[in-house]
């Protein structure tokens, strides 16, 4: 045991919890690089089954590397009868995040190394795990709204298949292009509360299904992934008013809540990630007719930026984005999740390639001890 004088800090914050090499932040000069390369260039650059083998295997592939991982992603489109057949069981209104948490979870019962841990298995159940979590999500959908299920194409990219198997129309290549970058910048990002989830379960011993499914439960929270989807629903409501953005956002302030998409716990200056998604969302805008969306969120952004210096964090303009993708508002953070389950799975490998128990002492603040034990009739 550790004979330092303990410290405490609220939320974690500053805390190092542990070595990395996967992701790299500097936020007070707001640069993000996965294994060293910046995400700037990843965007303009890479493709998302690129950046999942930059994750996993630690450098960029050579081409039959980069071949080889997309086949193999493409192989494990696929999912148990009795996964579907759960999928169907689920109630119609169910929230697509709590279905994709619960399936993720039934899903290690019909996995084929359910019970190696090994590091090559991880590796081969993180590939798994990320093909079929675009699945899941696009099953249900389909599911929920009575329409058949679409086959996957193997032929076609994790994000035009995602596009496919929920429209069940080959997206155009301008929608793939906006997909496939949004999955590259949400893919990772060091130690944020759902991958610290996903490190503590691993960190047990337990299995990559287990700390996969822990890091869906909190991403879902809205002061972490869930964001995306409030940010929308503000959005939504601001148009559906026809109120003034400024102001409603005033009013948000004056009842002193928190604005979501704004605020970051390491980032002080423009979340890098945040330029490529308002970029996105103003392009978006103009070619689909609907610059309505990327303008309320501009005024919004330029206010909360001048009356609480907060900058607006990668959910804020991720919301715009997939609502002009057409992509329904309760499904933004089930695909956050089908791109960071790329970083969680890198997570949980390097975790337990040098792996020790997490479990941090709590800064005891409860009644003092010896209180002695009152028995019943003597309570008030
Ligand atoms: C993928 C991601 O997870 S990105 C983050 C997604 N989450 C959101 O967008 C939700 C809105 N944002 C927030 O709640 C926060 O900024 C968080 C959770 C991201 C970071 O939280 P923390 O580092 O704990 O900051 P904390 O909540 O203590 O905020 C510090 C101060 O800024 C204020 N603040 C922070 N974010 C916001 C916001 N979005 N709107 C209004 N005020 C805010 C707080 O009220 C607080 O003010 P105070 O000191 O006067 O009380
Ligand atoms: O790092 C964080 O705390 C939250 C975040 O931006 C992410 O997970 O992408």
């Amino acid at each position: 045991m550790s004979t330092t004088t303990p410290t405490y800090t609220k939320g974690l914050e500053d805390v190092i919890a542990g070595p990395s090499s996967i992701c790299y932040i500097d936020g007070d000069a707001g640069i993000l690089a996965y294994r060293g390369i910046d995400i700037h260039e990843l965007a303009d650059n890479s493709n998302f089954e690129e950046v999942c083998y930059l994750l996993w295997f630690g450098k960029l592939p050579n081409r039959t590397e980069l071949q080889e991982l997309k086949l193999n992603m493409a192989r494990e489109r696929k999912l148990d009868a009795s996964v579907i057949s759960i999928l169907r069981q689920a109630p119609k209104h169910a929230l697509p995040m709590d279905v994709l948490r619960t399936v993720v979870s039934a899903t290690a019962l019909w996995d084929p190394e359910e019970k190696n841990n090994d590091h090559d298995t991880n590796v081969r159940k993180a590939i798994r795990l990320t093909s079929q979590m675009a699945m899941i999500v696009t099953a249900y959908d389909r599911i929920r709204k009575g329409k058949p299920l679409v086959e996957p194409d193997r032929t076609l990219s994790h994000a035009a298949n995602f596009l496919l198997m929920l429209s069940g129309e080959v997206p155009s290549k301008s929608a793939e292009k906006a997909l496939d970058i949004a999955l590259i910048l949400q893919a990772d990002h060091e130690l944020n509360a759902s991958t610290f989830a996903a490190r503590v379960v691993a960190a047990t011993l337990s299995d990559m299904h287990s700390a996969v499914t822990a890091g869906i439960g909190a991403l879902k929270g809205p002061l972490h992934g869930g964001a995306n989807e409030a940010v929308f629903r503000i959005l939504d409501e601001i148009d559906k008013l026809g109120a003034d953005p400024v102001e409603y956002i005033k009013g948000m302030l004056a009842q002193k809540k928190k604005v979501p998409g704004f605020g970051h716990r390491v980032y002080t200056t423009e979340d890098p990630r945040a330029t490529h998604l308002r970029q996105m969302s103003r392009d978006l805008g103009y070619s689909s007719g609907q610059i309505k969306w990327f303008e309320n969120s501009r005024a919004i952004e330029e206010f909360i930026k001048s009356e609480k210096k907060l900058n607006a964090n990668v959910d804020f303009y991720s919301a715009s984005t997939y609502h002009m993708l057409g992509i329904d508002v309760d499904l933004f953070t089930p695909i956050f999740a089908v791109s960071r389950v790329s970083g969680w799975s890198a997570h949980v490998i390097e975790q337990l390639d040098d792996n020790r128990l997490i479990r941090p002492r709590a800064d005891y603040v409860g009644p003092k001890h010896p209180t002695a034990y009152t028995q019943m009739d003597q309570r008030a």
